[in-house]
C-alpha cells in the first residue's frame, strides 16, 4: 500500500534529464531531447510533482532525488533491456507503425516481452511513488500497458494517459500481434489523451472491435466533446487534446536584445544572404529532412532558387543511433548535404550548413529569428512543437512557415505554407511562396499564427487534460453503443 507519496506523478519513458558520460568519465545531468521533456517540465514544476522515468543509460542505479522542487524517480533499465524494450519494440516496432508505417515494423516476440516486464517495472516504481488517491499521468507509446497494470496495483488512482505520437487507423493497427493487449493496458486508464481527433475516433473503434466494449457514438471534438468507452462498471473517456509549447516565455525572450543581437550576428555570418531557411529536428526519418533537402536540390538545379541568395540550416540531434533504420537515413541525408554543397556552394559561401548536435533552447531562439523560412516537413508527425515554437518567437511579424499537412500542428496554423511532404512539387512550391512572401501578407499570416500559438498553450494543455481526467461523470453521453450495433462496415 502507498507511503506518504506525491499527489501528481508524471510517468513517462524518459525523465527530463539524461545522464551524460563525459569523455573522461564524469558524469553530469542534462535536459533529455524530444517535445515531450519540453512540454512537460514546465508544469510538473509548477505542481511540486514526481517524475519517474529512465535516466537515459543503461545499467545505472539511482535513487530518487530532489532537483529544484522535483521529485525525480530514475527507473533502470539493463542493456538488453534498452535494446529489447527501448531500440526493439518502442521504436523499431510501434513507433513505424503509428507513423504510417513510413519505414517496415519489426515484430520480434523477446522484444513484445521485454517491453511487458518494463511496463511492469514502471507501474511498480509509479505505484510505489504515488500517494493515496493521487493523480498519475502516463505519457506516450512506450508506456501503454502501464495504465492496466497501475490499476490492478493501485485502484484508488485516478490515472490518465496522454499518447504524443499518431494513432494509427484500423488497417495498420491491425498488424500489431498484440493488439488486444495494448488497447487494453491503455483502457485501463481513466482519460486517455489524443494529440487530435482522428486518433480518438481511430482509438474507440478499435476498443470496441478489439476489447469487445461498447463506445459512445458521435464524433470526438478539440478539447470537447470526450468520447466514452465502458469497461465493466467503470467509463474511459477518450479526448483530443493538442499539446502545445509555453509560447509566453518564448514570446518574452524573442524581445530580449541580447537574442535579437545573436540573430543579426548569425546572419552576418552566412554573409547576409536575401533568405536563410532553417530546419530543427531530431534525426528522424518521419521529419522529412531528407524531403525538404530534395526539394531544395531541385529548385537550385532548376534555377527557381538562386544560391547566392538562399542559404539553408539544418540543425539535426541524434537520436535513437543505433537502431538501423535511424543509421541508414543519417547515411542519406549526409550524403545529400554533400551533394548539395558540392554542386552550388563555393570558397567561403556554403548553401547547406548541417550540425549533426543539439542547440540548447536558448541558442535555438536567436536561429528562429534569423530565419525567414522555417521548413517543418515531416511525413507525419504527433504534433510537431519546432513549428509553434518559430510562431512564438516571430515577436516581429517577421518570417514564413513551410509546414507539412501531416503533422499535428497542421490543424492549427492554418496560415502557414501548407504542403504534401509525398508531392515533391508542393513542397518545392510552398517553398518558393514562402521566399517570395511579400512584407504585408507575411505580417498578416504570422500575426494569426501568434494568436492561436499564444492563446493556446502547454498550460492551457496540461489543465484542459487534468481538468478532464478530475471531472466526475457528467458529461457522459447516455448512449453508448457496441461493436455489433454498428457492425464494422459502416465504421470503416
Ligand atoms: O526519447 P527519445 O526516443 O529520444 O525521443 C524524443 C521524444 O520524441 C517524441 O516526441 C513526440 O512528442 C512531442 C510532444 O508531444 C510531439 O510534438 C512530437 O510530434 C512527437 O514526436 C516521443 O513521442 C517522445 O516520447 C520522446 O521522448
Ligand atoms: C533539434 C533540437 C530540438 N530541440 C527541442 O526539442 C523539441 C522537439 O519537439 P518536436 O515536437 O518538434 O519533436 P520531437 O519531440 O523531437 O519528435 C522542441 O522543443 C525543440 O525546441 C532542442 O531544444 N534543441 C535541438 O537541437
Amino acid at each position: 500500500m502507498a507511503a506518504a507519496g506525491s499527489d501528481f506523478v508524471v510517468v513517462a519513458n524518459r525523465l527530463p534529464v539524461d545522464l551524460d558520460t563525459a569523455p573522461d568519465g564524469t558524469q553530469r545531468w542534462k535536459k533529455s531531447p524530444g517535445g515531450l521533456v519540453t512540454a512537460l517540465e514546465p508544469i510538473l514544476r509548477s505542481n511540486h510533482g514526481a517524475w519517474v522515468g529512465w535516466p537515459g543509460i543503461p545499467d545505472v542505479d539511482v535513487d530518487p532525488f530532489d532537483e529544484d522542487g522535483l521529485e525525480l524517480v530514475p527507473v533502470g533499465l539493463s542493456a538488453r533491456e534498452v535494446a529489447d524494450y527501448y531500440e526493439g519494440f518502442s521504436n523499431a516496432t510501434l513507433w513505424p507503425l503509428y507513423h504510417d508505417v513510413i519505414v517496415r515494423p519489426v515484430y520480434d516476440r523477446t522484444w513484445w516481452e521485454a517491453y511487458v516486464e518494463v511496463n511492469r517495472r514502471f507501474a511498480e516504481a509509479t505505484s510505489k511513488t504515488a500517494a493515496q488517491n493521487a493523480t498519475v499521468w502516463v505519457q506516450d507509446y512506450q508506456l501503454q500497458l502501464v495504465p492496466k497494470m497501475l490499476r490492478m496495483l493501485r485502484p484508488d488512482l485516478t490515472i490518465g494517459f496522454f499518447l504524443h505520437i499518431p494513432f494509427p487507423p484500423v488497417e495498420l493497427f491491425m498488424q500489431m500481434p498484440w493488439r488486444t493487449e495494448i488497447v487494453e493496458g491503455l483502457l485501463g486508464a481513466d482519460l486517455i489523451g489524443f494529440h487530435l481527433p482522428g486518433g480518438a475516433q481511430n482509438f474507440l473503434y478499435l476498443a470496441r472491435r478489439l476489447a469487445g466494449q461498447p463506445t459512445s457514438r458521435g464524433s470526438v471534438g478539440v478539447r470537447t466533446k470526450l468520447g466514452v468507452v465502458q469497461v465493466g462498471f467503470r467509463d474511459v473517456r477518450v479526448g483530443a487534446f493538442p499539446i502545445s509549447i509555453d509560447s509566453g516565455d518564448l514570446d518574452e525572450k524573442s524581445r530580449r536584445k541580447n537574442v535579437r543581437d545573436r540573430a543579426q550576428q548569425m546572419r552576418g555570418e552566412l554573409g547576409n544572404p536575401k533568405t536563410i531557411m532553417l530546419g530543427v529536428d531530431r534525426l528522424d526519418y518521419t521529419k522529412g529532412i531528407d524531403v525538404r533537402l530534395n526539394a531544395f536540390l531541385e529548385l537550385l538545379t532548376e534555377g527557381r532558387v538562386d544560391p547566392e541568395d538562399v542559404v539553408m540550416i539544418q540543425i539535426a540531434t541524434p537520436s535513437r543511433e543505433r537502431v538501423e533504420s535511424y543509421k541508414h537515413m543519417r547515411g542519406e541525408i549526409e550524403s545529400m548535404v554533400g551533394r548539395i554543397n558540392g554542386e552550388f556552394s563555393r570558397v567561403g559561401h556554403s548553401v547547406v550548413h548541417y550540425m549533426h548536435r543539439g542547440v540548447p533552447r536558448d541558442e535555438l531562439t536567436a536561429y528562429y529569428l534569423a530565419a525567414d523560412v522555417m521548413l517543418v516537413t515531416p511525413l507525419r508527425d504527433g504534433m510537431n512543437l519546432v513549428a509553434k515554437e518559430y510562431v512564438a518567437s516571430r515577436s516581429d511579424l517577421g518570417g514564413s512557415l513551410v509546414l507539412s499537412e501531416f503533422t499535428g500542428a497542421a490543424a492549427e496554423l492554418r496560415q502557414a505554407y501548407q504542403c504534401n511532404p509525398h508531392d515533391l512539387n508542393s513542397v518545392k512550391d510552398a517553398m518558393v511562396s514562402a521566399i517570395e512572401q511579400d512584407r504585408e501578407t507575411g505580417r498578416r499570416y504570422m500575426r494569426a499564427m501568434r494568436r492561436q500559438v499564444l492563446a493556446h498553450d502547454v498550460d492551457r494543455w496540461a489543465r484542459s487534460f487534468l481538468s478532464a481526467l478530475n471531472r466526475t461523470g457528467d458529461d457522459v453521453p447516455s448512449h453508448l453503443v457496441s461493436n455489433r450495433e454498428i457492425g464494422d462496415a459502416e465504421e470503416e
